[in-house]
């Protein structure tokens, strides 16, 4: 080779641990995934399958390629990397170049790893980090540490090439996108929704949102930040559609504050997990999920939660089911959809003064209008996309 090239490592994690046909499918769609996204943000680069990681070469940019890798499902880690030749020389003239880079003196470490039997190479692990060690400390005088390092050196040695990368993006880990079928998600734009959403999506579920309009006790500003909330996400999937199902559910709404007390929040959680086994059963989707967390409201006692579910046989997944609110709040900031998702938007208040925290699904049923679900899978079938 003689000769360097920018590209962009990415690593992914559990797919290797998979057959190799299926880690070879699961491969593919990630690059596709990843390809997606590049050309989606009119970023240069084309993705490759390489031996047990992608990589990205032509990246123009391969800072701001590799963090946009960095947010798809699937992605570990994604690194900007210098490919050089397999020689001791090469890897520690790129090492020198990165310290030069990097003259702050900060600690710094060599993490060195060499694939193929010695001889092939004619040098060891051990003389990679000692080389390329001396460089760094020669071109910045920046002491070594190897228990908390300001600044990593990755240098990777192949058979017939070797990467050499100093930063490194983390990505979300998972399962490729589009790998594990179709799930309606409920989207209501809150906090909680959207996270509950991601979280499938991180492991493979390809995702049908559905957010329903509750009339005069939700309202447009409501609508937009469910459908905004949704397209942030989405942006690390455009070849995915996820334009919003809307479901005028205003007349339910109306049925409900008319004929149920107690109970109201209760069953229109109920006829929301009712519209989306309609959407699920046109979309042909496996499940339901929802942002419910446990105790999080009174709707999201575990009783009441056992009330909700039994309205589908739809399994209904509940991914933030024990996770706390400020961790759900810090990976809704990571997602970019928190700012979205507290505007206040001044919607009409659904909920009785006294809700019911400990329902009996006889006691829900009883109260329950005799046509309540017939209006929700006519709300279903009138719905629009956004
Ligand atoms: N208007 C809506 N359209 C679609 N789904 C909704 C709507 N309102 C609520 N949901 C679904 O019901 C779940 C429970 O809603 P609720 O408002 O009680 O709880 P939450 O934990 O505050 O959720 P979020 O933060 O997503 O609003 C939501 O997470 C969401 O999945």
């Amino acid at each position: 080779m003689n000769e360097t090239a920018h590209v962009v490592l990415v690593g992914y994690g559990e797919v290797g641990t998979k057959s190799s046909s299926v880690r070879a499918k699961m491969e593919e769609r990630l690059r596709e995934n990843l390809q997606a996204v590049l050309d989606d943000r009119d970023l240069s680069g084309r993705v490759e399958r390489t031996w047990s990681r992608l990589r990205v070469v032509g990246a123009d940019d391969p800072e701001t390629v590799a963090a946009a890798c960095a947010e798809v499902p699937g992605v570990v880690w994604a690194r900007p990397t210098v490919e050089c030749d397999p020689t001791l020389d090469s890897m520690v003239t790129v090492c020198r170049d990165f310290a030069a880079e990097h003259p702050d003196g900060a600690s710094f470490a060599i993490d060195a790893d060499r694939i193929g039997p010695k001889e092939n190479h004619g040098f060891s692990v051990r003389d990679i980090e000692r080389d390329a060690g001396s460089a760094v400390v020669e071109a910045t005088d920046a002491p070594v540490d190897l228990d908390n390092p300001a600044h990593t050196y990755r240098v990777e040695c192949r058979e017939d090439t070797a990467y050499v990368s100093i930063q490194k993006f983390d990505g979300p880990g998972g399962i490729p996108l589009g790998t594990q079928g179709k799930a309606v998600a409920l989207i209501s734009g809150g906090i909680d929704s959207p996270v509950a959403m991601w979280e499938l999506m991180r492991r493979g579920c390809e995702i049908v949102p559905v957010y329903v309009d509750l009339g005069d006790f939700g309202g447009a500003d409501h609508r937009a930040r469910a459908v905004q909330t949704v397209r942030t996400i989405g942006r690390r999937a455009p070849n995915f559609d996820m334009r919003v199902h809307v479901v005028p559910g205003g007349d339910v709404v109306e049925r409900l504050m008319d004929t149920i007390d107690d109970t109201r929040m209760l069953s229109l959680r109920r006829v929301m997990l009712a519209i989306a086994a309609e959407v699920a059963a046109d979309e042909d989707a496996h499940s339901i999920v929802t942002g419910e967390s446990l105790a999080q409201k009174s709707s999201q006692t575990g009783e009441n939660l056992a009330v909700t579910s039994a309205a589908t046989e739809y399994p209904v997944h509940r991914p933030l089911l024990t996770r706390d609110k400020t961790d759900i709040v810090a990976e809704a900031r990571e997602l970019g959809t928190f700012h979205d998702s507290t505007l206040p938007v001044g919607c009409e208040r659904v909920a009785p003064s006294y809700p019911e925290t400990n329902a009996s699904l006889a006691a829900v049923e009883r109260a329950e209008p005799d046509d309540l679900f017939d209006l929700a899978a006519e709300a279903a079938r009138n719905r629009t996309r956004t």
